[in-house]
C-alpha cells in the first residue's frame, strides 16, 4: 500500500528501536543508540530515567504507527522495523516475569514445571502483530521467540551477577561473554544458530583467581533452551545444566569415570554402574573442564576424540554413546608454551580454541580504572558483612590498602587474593601478601652485578622475570617495557631455562 509507515522523524526513531532489539547490551553501540533516541535529554537523565523515557517514547511511537501498520501501510522494510519494535515492547513488558522465573529457579535450585504467563505472551504478540510474524520471522513459532527472550534475560542477569565493576576491562569482558552466548549477530543467532551453538567450544583463559569459573558458569547457565508450548514448560532445567569438573584435582581414572561413566566392575572400586557427565548433560547443558592445561596427554587424546566424533564410551563398555551438550574449558596456563614443552597436544589445542574468552588480571582492571578497587572491595565486604556493616568494612579495608600496599601492587592472586585481603583485614586488621615476604627486587643480583658477571641478555632476562611477577601478562608487560610480547616471552624462557 502506498504511503510511508514512519513519516518525518519517526523513521530514524523507529530504526533506533529496531536496532535495540538485538543489540549486545554491553557494547558501546548500545549507548550510541540510546543517545540518538533520547537526544539532548540523554545527558540529564539517570540510567533508570533513561530506560523509562525510552519505553514511554516507544509506546508513543507504536501508538502513532499502529493504525497505519494495521491498514497495510508501509514498505516491507518499514513493516519489519515495526515488527522489531513490537518485539522490544513485548520483551520489556515481560521482563519482570522472566526475572521472577529465573530468580525463583536459583532460589529453589531447580526451574519450575509450568510457566504461567506464556498464554498472555502469545496474546500480546498476536495483538501487536495481527497478521502474524513477517519477513525473516514468518512461520517462526512464538514458542521460539519466547525461549529466546527468556534466554536474553537469563544471560543479562547472569552476566550482571557474576561480572561486577564498571571498569573498561569489566565492560569488555561482559560484552565478550554476551558474544560467546549469542555471537556478534543476535539476529542471525536467534533465527538459525541458537540450536547449533553447542558445537562451538569455549576456551576461557586468564590468570588464576580472575573469574574463569564464573565466566563459564555465566555462559553455561545462559544457553538457549527450547520451550514446549503444549507442556507450557522449558525442555530443560537451566539450573541443572552446568557440569563443572576440576581436572587438576582428580586422578586420570577418576576423571574418566566422572566424564565417561563406568560399568559396575570395570575397575576396582566400581561397585555400581555410573553415568558420567557426558551422558547426564542434555543437549542444552554444558560440561566445563577446568584446569584443562593440567590434564595428562592420555586424557587429552580421549577428550579430543569426544570433540571430533561427539561420542564417548563409558569405561567397561564397548558401545559408543552420543554427547549432545556443549564443552567449555579453562586454564591459567599458556597453552602455546605447554605445546612447545610437549605437555599439550597441538591438535587438541586447535580444537579447543574456537571461541576464546580472556579474563583480565586484577592489575589490568585497576590500571585502566584505579577507582574500581573500592567498588570490588565493597562488593566483597557487602557479601561478607551485609549492606550496612559492609560500608564500614569497605572504608577500613580501603584505608589499610591505601596505607600499606604500593599503589601499583601486582595482586598476583587477582580477585581471589582481594577476597582474602578483605577477610584478613576484617578478622586481623592486617594482611600479609605472599610476594612481599620474598626478598626485594634486585637483592639477589647485587653481587654478580657489582662484579660485572652478567651478560646483557642475562640481565634483561632477570629484569623481565622480576617485572613479570608484578605484571603477569606478556602483552601488558611488553607495553610497559616497550618490548614485543614475543620478546618478553623469550626472556622469560631464558630465565626459567624452558
Ligand atoms: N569479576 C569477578 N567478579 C566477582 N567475583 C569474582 C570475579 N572474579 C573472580 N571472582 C571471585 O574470585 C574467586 C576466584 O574466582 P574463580 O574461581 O572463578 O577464578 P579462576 O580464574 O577460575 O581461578 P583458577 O584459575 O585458580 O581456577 C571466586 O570466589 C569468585 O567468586
Amino acid at each position: 500500500m502506498a504511503g510511508t509507515l514512519f513519516p518525518g522523524k519517526q523513521a530514524e526513531r523507529a530504526r533506533g528501536y529496531a536496532q535495540l532489539a538485538w543489540q549486545n547490551p554491553f557494547e558501546p553501540e548500545r549507548e550510541e543508540i540510546e543517545k540518538l533516541l533520547l537526544g539532548e535529554a540523554y545527558g540529564r537523565l539517570s540510567e533508570r530515567e533513561r530506560l523509562s523515557a525510552l519505553w514511554e517514547d516507544l509506546e508513543r511511537l507504536l501508538g502513532q504507527t499502529r493504525p497505519g501498520f494495521a491498514s497495510g501501510k508501509g514498505t516491507q522494510a518499514e513493516r519489519e522495523i515495526f515488527q522489531e519494535m513490537v518485539f522490544v515492547r513485548i520483551y520489556h513488558r515481560f521482563m519482570p516475569e522472566f526475572d521472577r522465573l529465573i530468580e525463583q529457579a536459583h532460589e529453589r535450585g531447580h526451574a519450575g514445571q509450568r510457566v504461567g504467563f506464556y498464554d498472555r505472551f502469545v496474546r500480546e504478540v498476536e495483538e501487536g502483530l495481527p497478521g502474524g510474524l513477517i519477513g525473516r520471522y514468518a512461520g517462526m513459532g512464538l514458542e521460539r521467540l519466547f525461549a529466546v527472550m527468556d534466554q536474553i534475560r537469563r544471560a543479562f542477569l547472569h552476566i550482571h551477577r557474576y561480572i561486577i565493576g564498571q571498569s573498561p576491562a569489566a565492560n569488555r569482558l561482559r560484552a565478550r561473554i554476551w558474544q560467546s552466548i549469542f555471537t556478534r549477530d543476535m539476529d542471525r543467532y536467534q533465527r538459525v544458530l541458537a540450536d547449533r551453538m553447542g558445537d562451538i567450544i569455549t576456551l576461557i583463559t586468564g590468570p588464576s583467581g580472575s573469574g574463569k569459573e564464573l565466566v563459564a558458569r555465566g555462559i553455561g547457565l545462559s544457553r538457549y533452551i527450547p520451550f514446549d508450548p503444549n507442556a507450557r514448560a522449558f525442555t530443560e532445567d537451566f539450573v541443572k545444566a552446568f557440569y563443572p569438573i576440576n581436572l587438576s584435582a582428580l586422578s586420570p581414572t577418576l576423571i574418566e569415570s566422572e566424564l565417561f561413566g563406568h560399568r559396575r566392575g570395570a575397575f576396582t572400586g566400581a561397585l555400581q554402574n555410573r553415568q558420567g557427565y557426558f551422558e547426564t548433560c542434555g543437549p542444552h547443558g554444558t560440561v566445563f573442564l577446568d584446569e584443562i592445561g593440567e590434564t595428562d596427554v592420555a586424557i587429552q587424546i580421549k577428550l579430543l576424540r569426544v570433540l571430533q566424533t561427539r561420542q564417548f564410551v563409558p569405561i567397561g563398555e564397548t558401545e559408543p554413546k552420543a554427547f549432545t551438550g556443549k564443552l567449555m574449558a579453562a586454564t591459567n596456563r599458556d597453552l602455546v608454551a605447554e605445546i612447545q614443552a610437549g605437555r599439550f597436544r597441538e591438535d587438541f589445542y586447535f580444537r579447543l580454541n574456537a571461541d576464546r574468552v580472556q579474563t583480565p588480571s586484577l592489575r589490568e582492571i585497576l590500571n585502566g580504572s584505579p577507582g574500581e578497587l573500592e567498588t570490588l572491595v565493597a562488593f566483597i565486604a557487602r557479601k561478607m558483612a551485609g549492606p550496612e556493616e559492609g560500608e564500614k568494612v569497605t572504608a577500613e579495608v580501603c584505608d589499610w590498602i591505601g596505607k600499606k600496599l604500593p599503589v601499583d601492587y601486582a595482586w598476583p592472586g587477582n580477585f581471589r587474593e582481594l577476597e582474602q585481603c578483605v577477610r584478613n583485614i576484617t578478622v586481623h586488621g592486617d594482611y600479609q601478601p605472599e610476594n612481599l615476604e620474598k626478598p626485594a627486587v634486585g637483592e639477589g643480583i647485587a653481587g654478580p652485578w657489582s662484579r660485572g658477571e652478567f651478560t646483557a641478555e642475562e640481565l634483561l632476562a632477570r629484569y623481565v622475570a622480576e617485572q613479570y611477577a608484578r605484571i603477569p601478562n606478556y602483552e601488558e608487560l611488553g607495553r610497559r617495557l616497550k618490548l614485543d610480547r614475543r620478546t618478553v616471552k623469550k626472556y622469560l624462557q631464558l630465565k626459567t631455562g624452558s
